[in-house]
């Protein structure tokens, strides 16, 4: 039985330059389960990932922020934009800034935390969020502000909540610190050899392939398993 598949995009169906590896597109528009694109990034980037391979749009994003099914017409927030823009709001007035320029898309369509570039200094920023109860992930293409209950592990589970599959089913592939829960959550955790430490330890195994190569080797192994 092919299993339902939860992944990560930013490392694990992309190349280092966050562009995707054309050779994920088919593998995710055949899979014969549901497939949750589960990502840092805002709403409409997964939706259109979504749309543009031609699977049903079932996402979670902003690292657990926010999880849409389409065919079940359901939305979901599950953190608070606004506790977000204080902490950031306090960085930018103690000198520093978000990093992404006067026209910031990175956060345009963000509802539930604020994405900061790594080109920025970490350290204040995990100092102001640790004083306003925030959690900074590094997911090694941003810093996210966000609640730390507010992970993709619990996003995916209001969706499985509408499907007939349990967490358990699932097989989740991921990258880094922000696919930690998520990869602990699900039945089976593969972690891409690009993975940071974080993502490799919560992991039931770490594939050989890095990048969409990761992506390849461990579905390969879950349709063997
Ligand atoms: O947007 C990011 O920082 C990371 O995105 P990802 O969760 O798809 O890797
Ligand atoms: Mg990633």
């Amino acid at each position: 039985m092919v299993p339902p598949l939860a992944v990560d995009i930013d490392g694990t169906l992309s190349r280092a330059d966050r562009s995707i590896d054309s050779r994920v597109l088919d593998v995710l528009r055949e899979w014969d389960a549901p497939v949750v694109v589960a990502t840092g990034k805002a709403l409409p980037y997964p939706v259109a990932l979504c749309g543009f391979i031609g699977v049903p749009e079932r996402v979670v994003a902003e690292n657990g922020g926010v999880s849409y099914d389409r065919d079940r017409d359901r939305l979901h927030f599950h953190g608070d934009r606004e506790a977000a823009q204080d902490v950031v709001d306090e960085y930018v007035a103690r000198g520093h800034s978000l990093g992404w320029g006067d026209v910031d898309l990175v956060n345009r369509w963000r509802e539930t935390e604020v994405a900061v570039s790594r080109d920025q200094p970490l350290a204040p920023l995990r100092e102001i969020a640790e004083k306003h109860g925030l959690h900074v992930v590094d997911t090694g293409f941003a810093y996210h502000v966000k609640s730390p209950g507010m992970h993709k592990g619990r996003a995916l589970e209001s969706l499985v909540a509408d499907l007939d599959y349990a967490m358990g089913d699932f097989v989740a592939v991921g990258d880094s610190a922000n696919d930690v829960e998520l990869l602990e959550a699900v039945g089976t955790g593969y972690a891409v050899a690009n993975a940071d430490d974080d993502a490799k330890a919560a992991a039931d195994h770490v594939v050989a392939g890095a990048y969409a190569d990761g992506f390849l080797d461990a579905v390969d192994a879950a349709l063997a398993e």
